[in-house]
């Protein structure tokens, strides 16, 4: 589904991502992890055509996602680690126009998952007198309703209650179940080990992992093999070169 191949990327003279190359197959969810200013959210920014790399290859789907972006686009949907929804609008309208940009007339399947999320009771409300937990979930669901194939998640679940974020890693294992491919950043060793196949691990703009996690395991250091958890808790203690 994804293949990247020696991309890197500057920002003026300054490189973040240092010659990256990994490919992940349709239906695996990957937990992409890392200390902060590793270059996670660069790298997913650049996979969605956020921005182009400085240089290497992106191919989603057989296409050249940088050399063409609008071929991709609408395979993906991309959750950012801000908030991107209108803030004056209410979540229906926001639903409504999101929807609208996505040729989606038939709404109730998203008012089901606003109902599971516990987003019906502020339907109508501005999205500016929302919790930060529940903006969140709209951030999810407004990204996701076009049905995209490649879901590329940053950080999305920062301020979102236990029970929440289960129900939401449930509806992404579904999504992945059904084939979707997902690339999931998160600081949250829990989360990710309830909803990750495979890891990449970043530090310092350099891909030091990427494999299923049985592998990453054996890749971990003494003492931190003793619980899966602390090793993606401490990746930035042991992941060094
Ligand atoms: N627009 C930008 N201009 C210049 N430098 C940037 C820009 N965005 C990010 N950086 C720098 O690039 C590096 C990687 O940042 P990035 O946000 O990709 O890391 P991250 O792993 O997502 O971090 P975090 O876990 O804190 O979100 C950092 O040193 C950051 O300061």
């Amino acid at each position: 589904m994804i293949t990247l191949s020696h991309v890197s990327k500057k920002y003026g003279k300054k490189t973040v991502l240092h010659d990256i190359s990994f490919s992940v197959q349709a239906g695996e969810i990957t937990g992409v992890v890392g200390p902060n200013g590793a270059g996670k959210s660069t790298l997913l920014k650049c996979i969605a055509t956020m921005m182009p790399p400085t240089s290497g290859l992106i191919i989603i789907d057989g296409s050249n996602a940088a050399a063409d972006p609008q071929a991709v686009r609408h395979l993906i949907g991309y959750v950012p680690q801000e908030i991107a929804v209108y803030q004056e609008l209410t979540v229906k309208q926001n639903i409504e126009f999101f929807a609208k940009l996505a040729g989606k007339r038939d709404l109730r399947a998203i008012q089901e998952r606003c109902e599971e999320w516990q987003l019906m009771p502020h339907y109508r409300k501005k999205v500016k007198h929302l919790s930060g937990g529940n903006q969140r979930k709209l951030n999810i669901l407004v990204a996701l309703l076009h049905d995209p194939q490649l879901l590329i998640l940053d950080e999305p679940t920062v301020g979102i209650d236990i029970a929440a974020k289960q129900e939401i890693v449930s509806y992404l294992k579904q999504l992945a179940y059904e084939g979707k491919t997902i690339l999931y950043s998160s600081h949250d060793a829990q989360e990710l080990q309830m909803l990750c196949d495979s890891y990449l691990i970043m530090k310092e703009g350099e891909l030091l992992f990427y494999g299923p996690k049985e592998r990453l395991r054996q890749h971990v250091p003494y003492p931190y093999n003793q619980s899966f958890t602390d090793s993606l808790a401490h990746v930035g203690e042991w992941a060094n070169r």
